[in-house]
């Protein structure tokens, strides 16, 4: 865990210093309890179902990750798809000793859209074996504010004019303080646990159902 979250954190101070801020920029932002999470995923074979849409199966639906960098390992199975700027769905091929990097919705803002979110997507496995992939999700503290980033105009300028995804931009999490984005991205996730347990208004507070 250590060994991937120095992974993270030197692309971090990478990603800093292609804005001209100081290299330890986004770490000051993490605060003393960065909200570092480790998942192992398994996709069991779906046999003759591998059709149905990846909503409806044991795939994940489009979405871009909720926060700062996912470091995501993953076998030789395959399924794991990123979305192009032009909106095209490639395979995101499995190769031996590489890590797959998801840059997260709060870098995107962070950055102004110099980094655009990875929008990505797992299809049902059409393999006749398990797939594991293992993502580290490498976030900022839950009460972390986030600062207020001046990219340089020129910098800026390089930005991409124009990205295609299947995440549309009301989609974006937009709080100022991450966790209330993680806790929103968590319920977008997990639609059922959510119905069952909290209760969204219309104005995004949440409330924990009783009993
Ligand atoms: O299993 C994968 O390759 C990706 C999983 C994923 O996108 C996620 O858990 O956010
Ligand atoms: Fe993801």
């Amino acid at each position: 865990m250590e060994a991937l979250c120095g992974v993270a954190r030197r692309l971090m101070r990478a990603v800093a210093l292609s804005l001209e801020l100081p290299a330890d920029f986004f770490e000051s932002t993490f605060g003393t309890e960065p909200h570092v999470r480790m998942k192992v995923i398994r996709y069991p074979p779906m046999g003759d179902e591998v059709d149905r849409p990846v909503d409806h199966g044991l795939g994940v639906g489009p979405h871009k990750d909720y926060g700062f960098l996912t470091v995501l390992m993953q076998d030789d199975v395959g399924g794991l798809q990123v979305q192009t700027a032009d909106g095209e769905w490639i395979d995101a091929t499995p190769i031996p000793n590489t890590f797959v990097i998801n840059i997260g919705e709060a870098f995107e803002r962070l950055t102004q859209r110099c980094y655009v979110a990875t929008t990505h997507r797992v299809l049902n496995n059409a393999a006749g074996r398990d797939r594991i992939s293992v993502p580290v999700f490498f976030n900022p503290a839950v009460d972390a504010r986030m600062p207020d980033v001046r990219v340089p105009d020129d910098i800026l300028a390089l930005a991409p004019a124009r990205v295609i995804s299947d995440v549309k931009e009301h989609q974006l999490l937009q709080d100022s303080i991450y966790g209330v984005n993680a806790f929103k991205g968590l319920s977008r996730s997990h639609v059922n646990v959510f119905e069952r347990w909290y209760v969204v208004s219309e104005e995004g507070t949440v409330r924990r159902k009783e009993g």
